[in-house]
């Protein structure tokens, strides 16, 4: 690779509400500078784990070098940082973002600005980034990029006379997009003669490299052989890889000031590095450290448990696996009488929860339980005590208790006018505290607030379903606010299942209670005998449903000597049975598990 002045980098991210088209745009750029042969673009480059490929969604930030010539003749190195497009991966968004100096603004010109393209493109302008708009989709009949066009300048501020309309799909415009990056996005400034700083933008595990860390280069340069010092964990190695992604790894001799590239330097393990730390050189270390981010907080934790207790190990096994690459989900070993063993895990989000579970079962194939998802409380106890409680299972005696406080966000919702009421129902249901309504073109902009607690069940799925797809959401976790929480138990057949305790508001006790009895009713199949199912406070029973007793057996009505038949029908019950857990006498089938929590009360 050739030697090359900063005056030529670009390091730069796009930023987009989900679906906008950031992947297609970054794929053509890839493309269209001829990093890949197009035999060899595989759909979606940038997306490479299969989940993220099926459900079309972004998770692990990742980086690109183009090398682009330009229409005033000279040859530009383009970093292309990709940042998660997800709200439960917000912090991965920042963190991307401080490795850059500009952002593409992508917006769907046939849909227009949406609640994640203002939180992404507000995180860009804290990082202090020159944003150029990008209007995509414009071959779509329902275009409209000079609509869009004034909606960007109204609600966000920015100027788009200059904005490039294009087509990621059919490659209209790609090219004054890439000008566009060379002559509004700025260079990069560092000194490669100073003492080496890098910020440790990203690291995973790789299995044939061991941990890989992406860093970006402020001052100074970085090369195979350098002795390097982490400044935050105190670490030091020796760096005995050094490359750039063209998208696939390829060796360079250094990296200079401004450049994006990664390192390998016999590091353990991923927890071993702290994204956000400053890299500098063992024996000529910058004066300071880089400002770092903040660590990913899990906010929603969840019970993990094996269907057969037999692959416990194996669970442990995968978790242990996942988390080399993921460094925000957490788990420790726990016991419920009713589960046996298996793990309290702790997420991002709901949609991080849910792509955990499902890469566990599919990659991993085990059968597992997942239970009612649940936030952190702080629980306030009258010796002075403060208790984070994780698990509504573990909650202390209630005469000890002072208070319990519950997380808070700050939802933003964009929602045609005609699903308005239905939007702010539903925030008032959830007892949403109005903060504003504004209008955003047609659209109707709302900003609430909301304990996070009756956000994590199935607020996205209802507000999806209200909005017919047509609203868009976005959050941040603002504060912790005392309130009047009690633990709900829900017991099958009279016998407590800590599975599906939970913590709900006193006023919301009765219906979540009625509601989540009538739910399991439907669940859990008939026995041969009558099942009542209560859900309670304390001793107070507040709902109550009853199954009634199957009266014969299924397999009655097969003659003695039809032995296939009554094998197969005994088969069939196993299968039903498969995913099933018993607690006491009763069997309850893992969906009660999930489905009891994700009802409409
Ligand atoms: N008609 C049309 N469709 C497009 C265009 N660009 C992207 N799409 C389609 O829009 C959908 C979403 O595009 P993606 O590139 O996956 O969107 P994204 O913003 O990267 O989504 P996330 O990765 O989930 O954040 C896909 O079905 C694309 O084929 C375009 O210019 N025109």
């Amino acid at each position: 690779m050739t030697a090359h002045s900063i005056n030529n980098v670009r390091n730069f991210s796009i930023v987009a509400h989900i679906d906008h088209g950031k992947s297609t745009l970054a794929d053509r750029l890839i493309q269209d500078t001829g990093t890949v042969a197009a035999r060899d673009m595989s759909e979606q480059m940038l997306d490479s784990m299969d989940i993220e490929r099926e459900r079309g969604i972004t998770i692990k930030a990742q980086t690109v070098r183009l090398e682009y010539r330009a229409q005033d003749g000279q040859t530009y190195i383009l970093n292309l940082m990709d940042t998660p497009g997800h709200v439960d991966f917000a912090y991965e968004v920042s963190r991307s973002l401080a490795a850059c100096e500009g952002s593409l603004l992508v917006v769907d010109a046939s849909q227009g600005v949406e609640a994640q393209t203002l939180a992404n493109v507000y995180h860009a302008l804290d990082a202090g980034h020159e944003i150029v708009p990008v209007l995509n989709k414009i071959d779509l009949p329902a275009a409209e990029p000079d609509r869009i066009k004034a909606q960007i300048e109204e609600v966000i501020g920015l100027d788009a006379s200059e904005a490039v309309p294009i087509s990621a799909k059919t490659g209209i415009g790609i090219d004054l997009v890439l000008e566009a990056i060379v002559k509004k996005l700025p260079a990069p400034k560092g000194d490669e003669t100073a003492p080496l700083k890098a910020l440790l933008v990203d690291s995973w595990y790789d299995a044939y490299l061991g941990v890989v860390v992406l860093v970006r280069i402020f001052d100074g340069a970085l090369k195979k052989g350098q002795k390097i010092q982490m400044l935050g964990t105190g670490a030091h190695y020796e760096v005995d890889r050094i490359g750039v992604f063209r998208p696939k790894m390829q060796d360079v001799e250094k990296l200079g000031p401004g450049e994006i590239g990664f390192i390998t330097a016999q590091i353990k393990q991923v927890a071993d590095t702290r994204v956000g730390d400053t890299i500098t050189d063992e024996r000529k270390p910058c004066a300071e450290a880089m400002p770092g981010f903040k660590p990913a907080q899990p906010v929603v934790f969840c019970g993990l448990f094996p269907v057969d207790a037999a692959d416990f190990e194996d669970l442990r096994a995968a978790m242990g696996k996942l988390r080399l690459n993921d460094a925000s989900f957490s788990f420790e070993m726990e016991s419920s009488a009713a589960l046996g063993f298996g793990f309290r895990c702790g997420f991002l989000g709901l949609l991080h929860l849910e792509i955990i579970q499902e890469r566990l079962e599919r990659e991993f194939n085990l059968d597992l339980i997942a239970t009612a998802p649940s936030v952190i409380y702080k629980i306030y106890m009258n010796n002075g005590d403060v208790i984070e409680l994780h698990n509504p299972a573990d909650m202390p005696d209630v005469v000890k208790i002072t208070e319990i406080q519950e997380p808070w966000i700050k939802a933003t919702i964009l929602t045609p006018d005609e699903y308005l009421g239905a939007v702010l129902k539903l925030c008032q249901d959830r007892r949403g505290v109005q903060v504003d309504l504004n209008y955003v073109g047609k659209r109707a902009m709302v900003v609430y607030e909301l304990p996070l607690n009756e956000v994590v069940f199935d607020f996205y799925d209802r507000l999806k379903s209200i909005s017919k797809g047509y609203a868009s959401f976005d959050y941040t976790i603002v504060d912790y606010r005392a309130g009047d929480l009690v633990k709900m138990s829900v017991l099958v057949n009279a016998e407590p299942v800590d599975a599906l305790s939970m913590l709900v508001h006193r006023t919301r006790a009765e219906s979540r209670g009625r509601a989540m009895c009538e739910k399991l009713r439907e669940l859990i199949p008939q026995h041969m005998f009558q099942i009542p199912i209560q859900a309670a406070i304390g001793a107070k029973i507040i709902a109550r449903e009853t199954i009634r007793a199957l009266r014969k057996d299924v397999t009655a009505k097969c003659y003695g000597g039809d032995v296939s038949r009554k094998r197969k029908l005994l088969d069939k019950q196993k299968e039903g049975k498969k995913r099933m857990r018993q607690f006491g006498k009763v069997d309850i089938p893992q969906e009660a598990f999930i489905a009891a929590l994700k009802m409409d009360s």
